[in-house]
């Protein structure tokens, strides 16, 4: 449609951005789930150097890449030959200050590198806390509402993922893409592209490629914020199709995951938990807080419900690396909660839907 526009925002006219910016921000993220933040005020260099160490990584034989592959904190190599995608992917997440005491991370990522990063990502996780008080003050509500729950002290933590979609030789026999339809399970994402390649639903529900403007961030909201917010901001399908990049191309981006704080002991109980209170539309647009006690969850029990999702698709494709239900007792429960929400449908493939 003519009129879909992708939302562009310039935030460097002014300090006072988020005031002066906050409707056009909340729009469209109400409208598209998406957004391109020029003037950000992360600057250039830094970002530079961030993409200068992720390309010299990922010139390392595959074997020693893979020496730290990813565990559960999510920090380490991640490399992906599967219907999620094909990629490679250095992946820090964890609390401040476990990158640069942290194990798992290849040594190839000395002190002054780790530093960089730790630096980089509470850059990203401050200006993702802006835009938190943004949606929270649009909302009527304190606006620490979203942000008391994304705490970098506090697990699990943010994640930034450095992607890189290789170029092949040929294109993969098994039908696998170069990264999935879905929808990102969290709070917000930002994504620094290098390259073209990254496709969104529009409101009209066509697929069109994100403009691609250098320096910028892409912001899209999560499933998480979209179910916070009772639906209000809008969690939208992305992908990347060998269509739209193909085999003899590459692409680099780098990809900050915004997380609500919550954490798992060792005997699976959550420790810290954010409290995910699905707020309700009045008919005047405001948000409120809802009395009704299926619509609380934590954030931790979310996570939980998702995990169960995801994993009963998988288990429904036959896909690799399938693991037993059972471990998540009660998030059966939690997921039919999550779904009848309709912010997610399994672990947020293409056949989502939302009313
Ligand atoms: O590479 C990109 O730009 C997209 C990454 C993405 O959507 C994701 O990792 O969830
Ligand atoms: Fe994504």
């Amino acid at each position: 449609m003519a009129d879909e526009v992708f939302p562009i925002i310039d935030l460097s006219q002014d300090g006072n951005w988020p005031d002066l910016k906050g409707p056009e921000i909340v729009e469209a993220c109400k409208k598209w789930g998406f957004m391109i933040l020029t003037g950000h005020g992360i600057p250039k260099d830094i970002i530079d150097s961030m993409f200068e160490m992720h390309q010299a990584f990922c010139t390392l034989p595959e074997e020693q890449k893979l020496e730290c592959v990813i565990d559960e904190r999510q920090i380490g190599y991640d490399l992906k030959r599967s219907k999620i995608g094909m990629n490679e992917c250095m992946v820090f997440g964890g609390v401040k200050g476990d990158i640069v005491q942290g194990d798992n991370i290849h040594p190839w990522w000395d002190a002054e590198k780790r530093a960089k990063v730790e630096e980089f990502k509470e850059k990203a996780h401050n200006l993702g806390l802006e835009l938190l008080k943004v949606f929270a003050t649009s909302f009527g509500l304190d606006p620490e509402y979203f942000t008391s729950a994304h705490n970098m002290n506090q697990g699990p933590g943010s994640v930034l993922r450095m992607l890189h979609y290789p170029k092949l030789g040929e294109k993969p026999k098994e039908d696998f893409p170069r990264l999935y339809s879905h929808t990102d399970w969290g709070s917000l994402t930002f994504v620094w592209p290098r390259s073209g390649g990254l496709e969104v639903e529009t409101p009209s529900k066509r697929w069109i490629e994100v403009p691609l403007i250098p320096d910028s961030i892409v912001v899209n909201v999560g499933d998480a914020m979209s179910l916070w917010s009772g639906q209000a901001l809008k969690s939208t399908l992305h992908k990347i199709s060998f269509d739209n990049l193909p085999i003899d191309q590459t692409r680099w981006s780098m990809a900050y995951f915004v997380n609500a704080n919550t954490l798992w002991n060792r005997s699976n109980k959550c420790e810290i938990d954010a409290k995910l209170e699905i707020l309700k539309r009045e008919e005047d647009g405001r948000l409120t807080l809802s009395s009704d006690q299926h619509t609380i969850l934590t954030a931790g029990e979310y996570h939980q419900a998702r995990l169960y999702m995801s994993q009963k698709e998988d288990a429904k494709n036959n896909w690799v690396g399938q693991s037993d239900l059972s471990i998540l007792d009660t998030a059966h429960k939690l997921a039919s909660v999550v779904e009848r929400l309709g912010v997610a449908n399994g672990s947020g493939l293409v056949n989502f839907s939302r009313s």
